[in-house]
């Protein structure tokens, strides 16, 4: 079985590439061949790999960026993802498509699940929201699949800027007033591979939305803290960790304060154990920290 993901460097996409095994083939589809900004790219760039599967997970993702490039997120996030699905439509194989919980408002007091009302409070979880309404229309076939909070040793996150900041600073300011499930891309791969599996195996009736996060939840202080104590204890740097609320860390984007998501349904559908989040994140941190050693402080 051969899957196709679209992004080259992205967290997912990296996570995907690396976690291929046995008789899945993944090929990465990116840029300048496959470009979202430029809808009718993506047919012949992904008709090239010849895959099974299409796995959508290129996105814009700068949340802040997004509020002043509203046009561009949309083209990428919605009318792209939706030409991504389209195209795997016309040759007549599923899409597994990345959304996110920022599609949610964070006013339930508990876990979202996938029939909760969605109310996004940003341009990017707006864009995202839109991208799987194109996804659906376009392609009968599909897994949306909402996930938060990624991390993983590729790409720009919030594990990496932590290390990043812890390096430099003694003390380092976080909200810890949203609360939602940090989830790593290498988890994420491996869930996109059982589901490939169960998609190649008994085809149509999973179709649909699904959430996938890891278990457990914090809020990104907690993540932060667990963050700096696992690199402090494999000598890599570490900081203080300062609970501030949202109000005190003025941003252009405005974020849910619960995005907790239940992945119940994914887990039986597709015989999934969600990892909890602290294993996950120590197994990251612990490979940036061996591929990027700083001294310990
Ligand atoms: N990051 C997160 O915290 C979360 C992400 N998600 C969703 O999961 C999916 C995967 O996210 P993640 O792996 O973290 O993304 P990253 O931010 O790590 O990477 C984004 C990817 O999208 C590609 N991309 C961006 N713009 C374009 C474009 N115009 N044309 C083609 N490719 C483009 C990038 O390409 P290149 O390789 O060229 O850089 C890169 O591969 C996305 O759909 C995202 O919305 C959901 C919840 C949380
Ligand atoms: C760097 C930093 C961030 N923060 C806050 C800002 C924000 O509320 C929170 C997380 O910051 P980030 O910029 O990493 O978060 P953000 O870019 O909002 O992350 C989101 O990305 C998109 C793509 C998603 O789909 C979401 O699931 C989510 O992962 O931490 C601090 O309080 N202190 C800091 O030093
Ligand atoms: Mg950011």
């Amino acid at each position: 079985m051969r899957l196709a993901v679209t992004g080259r460097d992205g967290q997912v996409a990296a996570s995907l590439v690396e976690s291929a095994r046995g008789e899945v083939e993944v090929v990465a589809v990116g840029r300048p061949s496959l470009d979202l900004a430029r809808p009718d790219t993506v047919f012949s760039a992904l008709e090239a790999a010849r895959p099974d599967i299409i796995v959508s997970a290129a996105a814009y993702t700068a949340v802040d960026q997004a509020e002043d490039e509203k046009d561009l997120a949309f083209t990428v996030n919605a009318a792209g993802a939706g030409k991504v699905a389209e195209t795997a439509a016309r040759m007549g194989v599923p899409v597994i498509h990345l959304s996110t919980d920022y599609v949610f408002d964070g006013a339930k007091d508990s876990a979202y699940v996938e029939t909760d009302i969605t109310a996004p409070l940003s341009v990017y979880g707006a864009s995202k929201l839109a991208g799987e309404q194109a996804v659906a229309a376009a392609n009968p076939h599909h897994l949306i699949l909402r996930t938060a909070w990624v991390y993983s040793p590729f790409g720009k996150n919030f594990v990496r800027t932590m290390l990043r900041l812890a390096a430099a600073r003694d003390e380092i300011s976080v909200v810890a007033d949203q609360w939602g499930n940090p989830t790593s891309a290498l988890d994420i791969a491996d869930a996109i591979l059982h589901a490939a599996a169960v998609l190649s195996r008994d085809k149509g009736n999973a179709f649909g939305v699904y959430h996938l996060a890891a278990s457990g939840e914090t809020n990104w202080s907690g993540f932060a803290r667990h963050i700096l104590d696992t690199s402090r204890a494999l000598g890599g740097p570490h900081a203080r960790i300062r609970d501030i609320a949202t109000a005190d860390y003025p941003t252009k984007a405005r974020r849910p304060a619960n995005s907790r998501l239940s992945s119940a349904k994914f887990m039986a559908a597709f015989g999934w154990v969600a990892p909890d989040w602290r294993e996950s994140a120590a197994v990251v941190v612990g490979r940036i920290v061996a591929d990027h050693p700083v001294p310990g402080r």
